[in-house]
């Protein structure tokens, strides 16, 4: 198990207690994606998994070192060439290293634009330059943050498709926290609802998961009903 967390727990200042005391386990290689309701505590999860919440406290959290995040905005500096900001986490950037930026840059089909400043890449290539960032540290945990959630349609599509082939690759233990449970069913080998805190039930993905999950999230369509079979233990 590359992931294991049990009883995580997470309250504000206001009293506000978002993650309740959370299990998750996360498999070598495996890609578990979360979805939940805006507010429900995605971010905080994943933040707490990347170790950038101090105040998240659990009983057990075991994961790997090496751990890169993806957010759902790039975060790259716009006046920087391209290859530059792929390397932003090793400080200083050294021209030594620009071929690992730009074997990282290959990696989502970006090789070309390595020494185009970052700020006038496309908001797809821009994402998939944050991707590259996160796959140059060679990480033995991925955690994206919806990464997709702000490209339209068809270049989400194409930023699913690299996800796939990228993973295909190297398969790296990866959470994917999404509000969109087509993305979540049509990428994730497990999905997780995340409600009251908890994660408290697991869907399959295939047919029918995108109903499941929507029926588990809560919003009730007609054609839910006839999907409830897709829903198991976790
Ligand atoms: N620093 C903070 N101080 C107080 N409350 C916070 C803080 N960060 C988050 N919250 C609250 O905790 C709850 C969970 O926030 P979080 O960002 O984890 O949700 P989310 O599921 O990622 O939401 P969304 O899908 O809208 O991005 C929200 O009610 C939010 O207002």
């Amino acid at each position: 198990m590359t992931v294991r967390v049990r009883g995580l727990r997470r309250a504000y200042a206001d009293g506000r207690h978002v993650l309740t005391g959370l299990d998750l386990d996360v498999g070598a290689g495996e890609l578990v994606a979360v979805v939940g309701r805006s507010g429900c505590g995605k971010t905080t999860l994943l933040r707490a998994l990347a170790g950038l919440d101090r105040d998240a406290h659990a009983d057990e959290l075991v994961r790997p070192d090496r751990v890169a995040v993806v957010f759902q905005e790039p975060r790259l500096l716009p006046w920087e060439r391209t290859w530059r900001t792929v390397l932003l986490a090793d400080e200083p950037v050294r021209r030594a290293d620009r071929p690992r930026a730009v074997a990282a840059l290959a990696r989502v089909g970006l090789a070309d634009r390595a020494d185009q400043r970052a700020g006038t890449l496309s908001g797809g290539q821009a994402q998939r330059v944050a991707l590259a960032r996160a796959l140059a540290r060679d990480p033995d945990l991925l955690l994206l943050d919806e990464p997709f959630a702000a490209l339209d349609a068809l270049t989400r599509r194409e930023a699913h498709a690299l996800l796939r082939e990228v993973r295909a690759q190297r398969p790296v233990a990866t959470v994917l926290v999404t509000h969109d449970v087509d993305e979540a069913s049509a990428l994730a080998d497990r999905v997780l609802v995340l409600r009251d805190g908890r994660l408290d039930r697991g869907v399959r993905p295939g047919p029918g998961a995108a109903e499941a999950l929507l029926t588990a999230l809560g919003v009730v369509r007609p054609a839910a009903h006839a999907a409830a079979g897709a829903l198991a233990a976790q």
